[in-house]
């Protein structure tokens, strides 16, 4: 039987420090849910698609000759959120498709709130335009100590714009999500990411399934209820 008419699709963000192991560990998660036969893609942010990689690249590449103010880092942010929300995440949420996103707006509430110290009010007000209204149904913070997840994004490459942040930077940033998972325990689950790689995907396989179960029952039963009013409606004609 299909349930693609009944099951919402479902958007999954990823977030977490630098080097926490977010790209590695949604690609385990797509293959977890392709296997299930759900359609899924992965995006992320800053960017997935042309126009928001073009300011990703802008965000992240090394200080320019002037430095970029917290303001305009904030406005390119949601610059990028808003074309990636209306060209490739709402339409594929239309769809049917499930989407697993590296990073999105707790990372601005971390990194521009907490980190650079600007207004949530004002991040609430930002998302509030740029969004349409789409937020994210499970959030999978991957939580590890500032040196573990540094230590691991500097053994992979030269830094960015943001990784030659200092430690109270990045400790206000992990502060930052903590916060955002203690108010929003219903759709923030903390992984410890700083234990084996096999340990946090054991942890990870064992949420996406929960997930998965608890999709499939918003389904049966929207199929219930489907069955039940068309029998109400042909007991009422007879
Ligand atoms: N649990 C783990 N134990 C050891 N190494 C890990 C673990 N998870 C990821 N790694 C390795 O750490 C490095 C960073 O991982 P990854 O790129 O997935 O992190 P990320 O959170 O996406 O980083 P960033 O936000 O900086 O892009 C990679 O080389 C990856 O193989
Ligand atoms: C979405 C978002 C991202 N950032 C920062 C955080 C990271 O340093 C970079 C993205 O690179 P990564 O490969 O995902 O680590 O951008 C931010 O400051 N605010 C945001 O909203």
């Amino acid at each position: 039987m299909s349930h693609k008419n009944t099951a919402p699709a479902q958007f999954i963000t990823f977030e977490g420090g630098e080097g926490v192991g977010k790209s590695t560990n949604i690609e385990f998660c797509r293959r977890l849910l392709e296997q299930q036969g759900i359609d899924v893609i992965v995006t992320r942010e800053p960017g997935g698609t042309e126009i928001a990689e073009i300011i990703r690249d802008e965000l992240l590449k090394k200080p320019h000759n002037e430095r970029m103010s917290d303001v305009a880092e904030l406005l390119l942010v949601f610059a990028a959120r808003a074309q990636h929300i209306e060209a490739l995440v709402k339409p594929a949420l239309e769809r049917g498709c499930w989407v697993l996103c590296d990073r999105f707006t707790d990372s601005t509430i971390a990194y521009q709130g907490y980190g650079r110290g600007l207004k949530l009010e004002t991040i609430n007000q930002l998302k509030t335009i740029a969004q349409l209204g789409i937020e994210p149904d499970k959030t999978f913070l991957l939580d590890a100590p500032i040196d573990v997840g540094m230590g691991r994004a500097k053994a992979r490459g030269p830094a960015d714009r943001f990784e030659i942040e200092q430690l109270d930077f990045f400790s206000r940033v992990r502060e930052g999500f903590l916060a955002i998972a203690k108010n929003s325990p219903q759709r923030v689950c903390v992984i410890n990411a700083a234990q084996e790689l096999s340990q946090v995907q054991i942890d990870l396989k064992s949420a996406i399934e929960q997930r998965v179960l608890e999709i499939q029952t918003v389904e049966i039963h929207a199929i219930d209820t489907q069955k039940l009013d068309a029998q109400k409606r042909k007991s009422e004609q007879q």
